[in-house]
């Protein structure tokens, strides 16, 4: 299942500071948006926000129709750096987010099906008993996404996923992902400063712009982007 996320009004401040200000943003169901902004946009604070890790100063996120207020289920969260358990194989990370989602208690089998399927899928079936320190960077992503995956979110957040890795990597990784949400039916909600990121993934690209970040752009990518509009988004991503 897949569920819409709703942003309204949200403004916020660390101490004094005001980092985001009056965003209003509807996600729906099943969507794919890129959240673009510069460094220092609100990009991050803005998907803490979302993932109920931090409250808004104002306004409100909801899922489904469901006020944020902390971590909700069926939301999840892949970050730049992959947090792996590492003393803990590559098949117990990937169950790991079965655990949460209680399906390996309810059905062994079934969860034991979708790990050895989600393995095949990031083409680490025959690493399934490695430890993530054995793995190089872009596999011990794959591992993460597996994870994130693994309960089918009903929403899937992912910060800079694609950052730490060299481009080879990068490209393959995102169509991991992209195979993955959508084998998922999952929303999903990607903050990048890549406009290839975003191209690759979303059929919409939002833009986090100034300071306080405010939305600066809202567009259709599913189609391309024409060459004028790639040049004014590159260079607002490049303003610091
Ligand atoms: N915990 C915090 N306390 C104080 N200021 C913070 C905190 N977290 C972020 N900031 C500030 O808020 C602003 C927005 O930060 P945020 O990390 O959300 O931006 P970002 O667009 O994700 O940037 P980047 O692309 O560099 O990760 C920045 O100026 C940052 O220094």
């Amino acid at each position: 299942m897949s569920l819409p996320v709703t942003i309204t009004g949200l403004s916020h401040r660390y101490g004094r500071r005001v980092v985001l200000d009056g965003i209003d943003l509807a996600v729906a169901a099943g969507e794919r948006v890129a959240l673009l902004g510069a460094s220092g946009a609100g990009k991050s604070t803005l998907m803490q926000m979302i993932a109920g890790l931090a409250k808004p100063t104002e306004g409100t996120v909801t899922i489904g129709g469901r006020p944020v207020d902390g971590p909700l289920p069926g939301v999840t969260m892949m970050l730049q750096r992959p947090a792996l358990l590492p003393w803990a194989s590559v098949r117990q990370n990937v169950e790991l987010g079965l655990r949460f989602s209680g399906l390996m208690r309810r059905d062994h089998d079934a969860a034991r099906l979708r790990v050895n399927a989600l393995l095949a899928q990031i083409g680490l079936s025959d690493r399934a008993d490695a430890l993530p320190t054995e793995l190089s960077g872009g596999q011990q992503q794959r591992v993460a996404l597996a994870r994130a995956l693994a309960p089918r979110p009903d929403v899937l957040l992912l910060d800079e996923p694609f950052s730490a890795l060299d481009m080879g990597t990068r490209a393959a990784l995102r169509a991991d992902v992209l195979r993955l949400a959508l084998d998922a039916g999952t929303t999903l909600i990607l903050v990048s400063h890549d406009l290839a990121d975003a191209e690759a993934l979303c059929t919409r690209a939002v833009l986090l712009s100034g300071h306080p970040g405010r939305v600066a752009e809202d567009l259709a990518i599913a189609n391309g982007i024409d060459a004028a509009t790639r040049d004014r988004v590159v260079a607002r991503l490049d303003a610091a």
